[in-house]
């Protein structure tokens, strides 16, 4: 590989040979509604060469006699900064990469305000700019779906094979397929030790490997994150672990990025909708296409997804009509449903050297750089594969924390193999504000800043995808519904986490590690004043380590501080959810992923989830679509 290769990898934005480009197709007029007379036909479209895209593609062509077409809006990337696991990440922020949607205000927030909902663009989808996370949820939580959906090929036994399994480093290498993952932080830093041992005293088991054991992986328990690398410490996404170069020149793969699919092309002669194939636009010269095939797979996430049959007159009459879009078949669940991780982050200073603050910090940045680049590219380990800068985490329910005599919050769990968490914190040694603030505190330059994101995992709030205009090409009006729950319970388990996570904080203070609060309830990390609205009273005599101390802190104050500062974290699910076959309620038909009333059509991505899962979901997106393509295989 030369150097420059290396650099930049192969972008395949219209490469000739891998891509029928839109030009190896009659352009059509850009408001033609009826497809050509004999139209280019394959075997299966793919509607997004996302996570389950790229999956579903890789395994189909295996049978040389199928004929795949899949198309996607963003290239396929696959230059330096894409493969280290920290930098990819940073792609979400630019729209070449990712797709960034403001939320309609949120009113559950306080005040209303929007909030950025992220997905990926490129080929890989959401998992070539992701946090690189990898955790499988607990058998229990997906035998509970097979139960709840009435199908069987639902339940954890069926999907065990489907999961790669986590090594560790040093490990052979013996993953089953070619999605890999690992434990990439061999040093950790001081606090993850501090973090680690708290969680201990405090009732969550320190744990090895969450995913090994009996009886499936642990719903409760902390542990050193693991994420989706080969085994050089390259990220690991969907585009560049089933869609190899290998895979990108089967004879019967095309693969056709730079254009977006604008509408499905439904037959209504018959007997209901048929689906015949796809209008896509390429996004450089605005020309029309269209491709016919006998089966259409859409796996456009969970925003883009229930968009696009909206937009094809597939969706709520409500939300249609409005629109002047011609509904063929009313599906009233549609776009109802969107789910997601809702997060609050709590930041603390702690000393410079055992904080990744170095990273942007003028000068020293190149000297941090150099040190982690050495680790990274030499012995493909360090702080440049902890997308995230995370490196610890854990998993509780908040239905085992109870409060103890002295007023602490301790987690009591019987089984940790049989509980489904609905918390998660997550430790990072960066800060978690997308503004990136100096907060008070470090303004002398010997602290530096550390944060814990506390994760709403089974949120009861939920919202909705709905058409913005009756153009296709017009983001999407989300509604993630964030804390909008009609009794107030994702507030008030979220208040009860956040409180536990104070107390662990509160505690490594105490034992003397430096782990001072930045931005926790009562502190205004940007004007660093310290004060509990209405409570100036109390305020006045406390330390500005007591603002940790969960018995000193008001209730108001934490839900307050909840409402103000909860954010999304990208997990979005279930805009077009899977529905038990028996309730003859229109949805995905959970054994066959089939769009319930309408013919040639499924839908494999994130949105056919019952809920969002309680762990990230990219394992499972990756499951279901390895689970689909053998299903289809055998057809
Ligand atoms: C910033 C971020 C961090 C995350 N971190 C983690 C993590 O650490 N761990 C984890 O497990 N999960 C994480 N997630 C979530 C996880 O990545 C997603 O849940 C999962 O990848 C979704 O897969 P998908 O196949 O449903 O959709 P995607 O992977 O998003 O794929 C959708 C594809 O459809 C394409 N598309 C969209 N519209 C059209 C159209 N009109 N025509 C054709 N193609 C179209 C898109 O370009 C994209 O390639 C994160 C997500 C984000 C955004």
């Amino acid at each position: 590989m030369s150097p420059l290769s290396w650099l930049w990898g192969t972008r395949l934005e219209a490469a000739p040979g891998q891509c029928a480009t839109p030009c190896a197709l009659p352009a059509l007029s850009s408001d033609a509604v009826r497809p050509p007379a004999s139209p280019r036909s394959y075997t299966h479209i793919i509607v997004g060469a996302g996570t389950a895209g790229c999956v579903l593609a890789s395994r189909l062509t295996e049978d040389p006699g199928c004929r795949v077409l899949l198309l996607n809006p963003g290239p396929r990337v696959n230059d330096v900064l894409s493969r280290i696991p920290l930098m990819s990440i940073a792609r979400s922020y630019t729209p070449y990469y990712a797709y960034r949607i403001d939320s309609v205000p949120q009113r559950g927030l306080d005040p209303p305000r929007t909030v950025s909902m992220v997905a990926g663009r490129i080929v890989g989808g959401s998992s070539a700019i992701n946090a690189s996370v990898y955790t499988i949820g607990p058998d229990v939580e997906l035998d509970a779906w097979a139960e709840q959906l009435g199908a069987p090929s639902w339940s954890a036994a069926s999907f065990k094979a489907l999961f790669a399994l986590p090594r560790h480093r040093g490990q052979k290498d013996d993953a089953p397929g070619p999605w890999h993952t690992s434990q990439p932080v061999e040093h950790l830093y001081p606090l993850t030790r501090h973090v680690l041992r708290a969680l201990r005293e405090a009732g969550v088991p320190n744990v090895d490997n969450p995913h090994a054991g009996e009886g499936g992986p642990v719903g409760t328990g902390s542990f050193i994150v693991q994420q989706t690398h080969f085994p050089d410490g390259t990220k690991a996404h969907a585009g560049n672990a089933f869609l190899t170069d290998s895979v990108l020149a089967r004879p019967n793969l095309t693969l056709c990025t730079g254009v977006s699919v604008r509408r499905i092309y439904f037959d209504t002669a018959g007997n209901g909708p048929v689906c015949k194939g796809v209008f896509f636009e390429d996004g450089y010269s605005g020309n029309a296409f269209f491709a016919a095939a006998s089966s259409t797979i859409l796996s456009a996430g969970c925003f883009h997804t229930p968009h696009l049959l909206q937009h094809s007159g597939i969706g709520p009459r409500s939300l249609l009509e409005p629109h002047g879009i011609p509904v063929l078949r009313e599906h009233p669940h549609i776009g109802a449903g969107l789910q997601d991780h809702v997060a609050v982050p709590l930041q603390f200073l702690v000393p410079y050297a055992d904080s990744s603050i170095a990273t942007a910090d003028g000068i020293r940045a190149a000297w941090y750089g150099l040190r982690h680049a050495w680790d990274y590219f030499v012995h493909g380990t360090g702080s440049l594969c902890a997308a995230g800068f995370m490196e610890g985490a854990a998993w509780f329910s908040t239905h085992d924390l109870v409060e103890e005599a002295d007023g602490s919050l301790r987690v009591k769990c019987k089984d940790p193999r049989s509980s489904v968490a609905d918390i998660e914190l997550l430790f990072t040694t960066f800060w978690l504000d997308e503004a990136l603030p100096r907060y008070a505190g470090m303004e002398d330059g010997t602290m530096g800043v550390s944060g814990m994101l506390v994760v709403l995992t089974q949120p009861a709030s939920s919202g909705s995808v709905a058409p913005s205009s009756a153009d296709p090409r017009d983001p999407p009006l989300l509604d993630a519904g964030y804390l909008t729950d009609a009794d107030g319970s994702d507030v008030a388990r979220l208040s009860r986490a956040v409180k536990f996570a104070m107390g662990l904080a509160h505690g490594i203070n105490q034992s003397g590690y430096t782990w001072m609060p930045a931005s926790v309830p009562g502190r205004d990390a940007m004007s660093g004043a310290w004060t509990f609205e209405g409570h100036e009273d109390v305020t006045r005599d406390m330390k500005p380590t007591d603002f940790l101390d969960p018995h000193l802190v008001p209730d108001a104050a934490v839900e307050a501080y909840v409402r103000r500062h909860a954010r999304a974290i990208y997990h979005g699910t279930s805009t077009c959810a899977m529905t038990a076959r028996s309730e003859r309620k229109l949805g995905v038909d959970p054994e066959t992923l089939s769009l319930d009333a309408v013919r040639g059509l499924r839908v494999c991505d994130a949105s056919v989830f019952p809920a969002v899962p309680s762990t990230h979901p990219q394992s499972l997106v990756v499951a279901m679509a390895e689970k689909l393509a053998r299903q289809m295989r055998s057809e």
